[in-house]
């Protein structure tokens, strides 16, 4: 790729509702490589702490970004590749799971709280409800360019997202 390092790891990020299971399962499919949903990290307490309306905070994301992280690196170690959905909202979560890799790239779903909203009113069985939309803009830190982000719109179709994100990436073999 373009600057030398082939990725072994893909975070799909953005805040609930951006389309991280869809375009990361989709993605995974297009460039041959294994689709993990960080959701299945949570611990049940966080899953239904969300359930339950309540936004998580820091101390609740802590463990689960590490269990991620060290499946990040396990993934690498062992030669694989993986696009992992995750919503990585903060730098210093971002910092945990890529903790200075340059092989870990960071995809960024970006897209309005309109958008978004209008999406998950109508998605069905999900364990995440709507009204915690607000809370997730609220803690959501965009990339940097020093994270060197793979950044694209939500507003179009899956397709259109996944080749753009093929072609922002570069990879000798996708
Ligand atoms: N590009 C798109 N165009 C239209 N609908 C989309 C698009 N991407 C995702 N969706 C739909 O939007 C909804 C949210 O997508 P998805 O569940 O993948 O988001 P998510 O970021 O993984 O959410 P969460 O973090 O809450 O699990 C789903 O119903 C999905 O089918
Ligand atoms: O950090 C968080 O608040 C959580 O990870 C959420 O983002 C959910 O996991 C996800 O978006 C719902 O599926």
């Amino acid at each position: 790729m373009a600057d030398g390092e082939n990725p072994c790891a893909l975070v799909v990020m953005g805040v609930s509702g951006s389309g991280k299971s869809t375009i990361a399962d989709h993605l995974a499919v297009r460039i041959g490589w294994r689709y993990e949903d960080g959701d299945t990290f949570h611990p049940p307490s966080n899953v239904s702490k969300m359930h339950s309306g309540q936004p998580l905070t820091d101390e609740d994301r802590w463990p689960w970004l590490r269990a991620i992280a060290a499946e990040i690196d396990r993934t690498c170690k062992a030669n694989e590749r993986a696009v992992i959905a995750c919503s990585a909202l903060k730098r210093s979560y971002r910092d945990i799971l890529v903790h200075g890799r340059r092989d870990v790239r960071i995809v960024f779903l970006d897209g309005t709280q309109e958008l978004i909203a209008s999406r998950l009113i109508v998605r069905k069985g999900h364990f995440m409800p709507p009204g915690l939309l607000a809370s997730q803009f609220k803690t959501l830190e965009p990339p940097t360019p020093d994270e060197r982000p793979i950044t694209v719109a939500i507003d179009r179709t899956v397709d259109l997202i996944v080749e753009d994100i093929v072609n922002q990436l570069k990879l000798d073999r996708p």
